[in-house]
């Protein structure tokens, strides 16, 4: 839509032609003003933070709505894909949802509405490392030299023919014992395959669900699928980048985390690549990651200085406040707590701080227009 009147436009400058709507500008008395919007024509970081219930996923749920309701032709640019911890994305798909397609792993596909889809992580996609992450295993000890040689053999393995690599191999019968015994603790996730593939994300306009959730017990290994398939996207982006000359190959992605603290830990191939290839040098490639999370001081302040758009809901923890009040960029004059202070009680009210521009709004963000799947769940029988 063109934006004649006035606004505010975060992330560039423009006419808003090519931009998200976010919501409105929320006066000190409460009253909202002025449409704002994210512009999408440049790749984004995004930090979207907030206490618990203030917020956070119902504004990323804005931010996909808003991109399935983006005309045709300018939707056509980006893949939407949405890293669902908690399953609350699921109501994107369906009757009432936005057209969104949902993918989960076997195991839990016949818990998810019709429509599912599987969600499989290529097998060659993550690093010995990933593995030894993955499993607990040392790199460097002899367990995981075990499991690098039987990896090395050939690039196409699956985890049952990792298995029988190590049993035919002359290591140890402890070592082999215990490596398999993981290696077949990994195959009972049935989430690895040879075959797999991520080219169905990339579908043109689409808007993707990545269910993680029935893993909840175990932030392994939804770790281990984030950094597969950020690693395997990031690849797929800059070999397109460097072939594509005035036509779009492989749409731009965006790729939006809930409780994204679970992925960012240094010392993980989820937060490596996260890091060190989207958001350091997503940019060129056409990266765009929105991070949602309740404990900002756990992204660390690499993360939140990286982030070009910064969107904070109420928080209250010192921890948090302070983590943010150490990347507050200068062109902030106010001290976070007081910017905070601002936004009182009101679910959805949050500031905005965006480095294109270099400047701040308090704002509300507008309501969804598809059922949101994070409220609290009812007491029945109360009367
Ligand atoms: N912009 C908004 N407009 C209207 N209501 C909102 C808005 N934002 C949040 N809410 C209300 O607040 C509730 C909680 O929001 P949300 O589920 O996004 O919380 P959250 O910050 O993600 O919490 P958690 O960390 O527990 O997941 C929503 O169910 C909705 O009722």
């Amino acid at each position: 839509m063109l934006y004649t009147g006035r606004h505010y436009l975060l992330g560039n400058a423009g006419d808003g032609r090519s931009s998200l709507y976010l919501g409105r500008y929320l006066a000190l008395d409460g009253s909202q003003g002025a449409p704002v919007l994210l512009d999408v024509r440049k790749p984004h970081a995004v930090v979207i933070c907030g206490k618990r219930g203030y917020g956070k996923s119902y504004t990323m749920g804005v931010l996909v709505e808003e991109f399935a309701g983006l005309p045709e032709a300018l939707r056509r640019n980006f893949s939407v894909i949405v890293v669902d911890t908690m399953g609350i994305f699921g109501s994107m798909a369906g009757p009432g949802g936005i057209g969104a397609r949902v993918f989960t792993p076997a195991p839990f596909l016949s818990e998810m509405p019709a429509g599912a889809l599987p969600f499989e992580i290529p097998t060659g996609s993550l690093s010995v490392y990933d593995y030894c992450e993955l499993l607990g295993i040392e790199p460097l000890s002899p367990h995981g030299a075990v499991l690098a040689s039987a990896i090395s053999e050939s690039d196409t393995f699956s985890i049952e023919s990792l298995i029988d690599r190590i049993h035919s191999s002359a290591a140890s019968p402890g070592v082999t014992s215990a490596v398999c015994g993981l290696l077949s603790m990994a195959s009972s996730w049935k989430l690895f395959s040879p075959h797999a593939s991520f080219a169905s994300l990339l579908e043109p306009g689409s808007i993707n669900i990545i269910d993680l959730s029935g893993y909840g017990h175990d932030p392994g290994i939804k770790s281990c699928a984030v950094a597969s398939l950020a690693r395997a996207l990031y690849d797929v982006r800059v070999r397109a980048r460097r072939r594509e000359n005035g036509s779009r190959e492989v749409p731009l992605i965006w790729m939006l985390i809930d409780e994204a603290h679970m992925f960012l830990q240094p010392d993980s191939g989820a937060g490596r690549v996260l890091v060190n290839e989207w958001l350091r040098q997503g940019r060129q490639p056409g990266l765009s990651l929105v991070l949602a999370t309740q404990r900002p001081s756990a992204l660390g302040y690499d993360v939140l200085s990286q982030a070009d758009v910064i969107v904070c809901h109420r928080l209250t923890l010192r921890d948090d406040v302070e983590a943010l009040e150490r990347a507050r960029p200068l062109y902030v004059k106010e001290p976070v707590r007081e910017a905070l202070a601002r936004l009182g009680n009101t679910r959805g009210a949050a500031i905005v701080v965006d480095d294109a521009t270099e400047s701040y709004h308090v704002i509300k963000v507008r309501q969804r227009k598809s059922l949101h799947g994070g409220g609290e769940p009812e007491i029945y029988g109360a009367d």
